[in-house]
């Protein structure tokens, strides 16, 4: 499953789009989540809640918490060279999460059948090795980069055909054999 070209273990996989919330580091928005690569189909990552991600006081927002396992996630298409979005995503929570906490992350490819991509995640507090707060199930779909083009806003389409880096960054994940 593990693409011949896959960034090696240990690596930073960068982000797939400057602009995305999730990984992007032109998102003033953004949780900025660097994802590095692991062994076989899997990688890690760390997110640190900021007082903007608060649901409760003082307690990050379920909603960003799953946001940062669906971009950890959706981070294991580098290891595969292949395109997808999210199609389902379930996530447990375990512990409530305060603001300032470091979630330490870390997601596998369980399962690959045609187009459908399975795949979990977990994210821990405390250090690598702590207790679980969150985890979740995902199935992505393998997509063309023709269902960005087709899909998205023609002004952020046309801004990423014209910059070299972005269409460098898709046309990686095009060579897939
Ligand atoms: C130069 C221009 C550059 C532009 C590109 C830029 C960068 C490219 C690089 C990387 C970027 C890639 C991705 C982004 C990565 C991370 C971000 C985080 C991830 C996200 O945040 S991403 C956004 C949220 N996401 C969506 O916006 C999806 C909306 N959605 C759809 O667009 C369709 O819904 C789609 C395509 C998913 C499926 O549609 P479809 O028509 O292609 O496929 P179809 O329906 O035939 O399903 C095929 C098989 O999947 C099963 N299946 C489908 N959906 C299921 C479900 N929900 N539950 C259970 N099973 C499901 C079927 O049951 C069937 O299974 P079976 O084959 O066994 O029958």
């Amino acid at each position: 499953m593990r693409h011949p070209d896959a960034p090696a273990p240990g690596e930073l996989l960068g982000a797939h789009y400057g602009q995305c919330f999730g990984c992007g580091g032109d998102q003033p928005h953004g949780l900025h989540l660097e994802a590095r690569a692991g062994e076989g189909v899997s990688l890690t990552a760390e997110f640190t809640v900021q007082p903007a991600h608060q649901g409760a006081p003082g307690l990050a927002h379920g909603g960003v918490l799953t946001s940062a396992l669906d971009e950890t996630l959706g981070s294991l298409n580098w290891l595969l060279r292949t395109i997808a979005v999210t199609g389902r995503l379930e996530t447990d929570f375990v512990r409530p999460v305060p603001v300032g906490t470091t979630l330490h992350l870390e997601a596998e490819v369980t399962a690959v059948a045609g187009r459908k991509i399975y795949s979990t995640a977990t994210g821990r507090v405390g250090g690598p090795d702590g207790p679980v707060a969150v985890r979740a199930e995902a199935l992505f779909i393998e997509v063309k980069v023709d269902h960005f083009v087709d899909h998205g806003r023609p002004e952020e389409i046309q801004a990423a055909m014209n910059d070299p880096d972005q269409v460098r960054r898709a046309r990686a994940f095009e060579v897939n054999p």
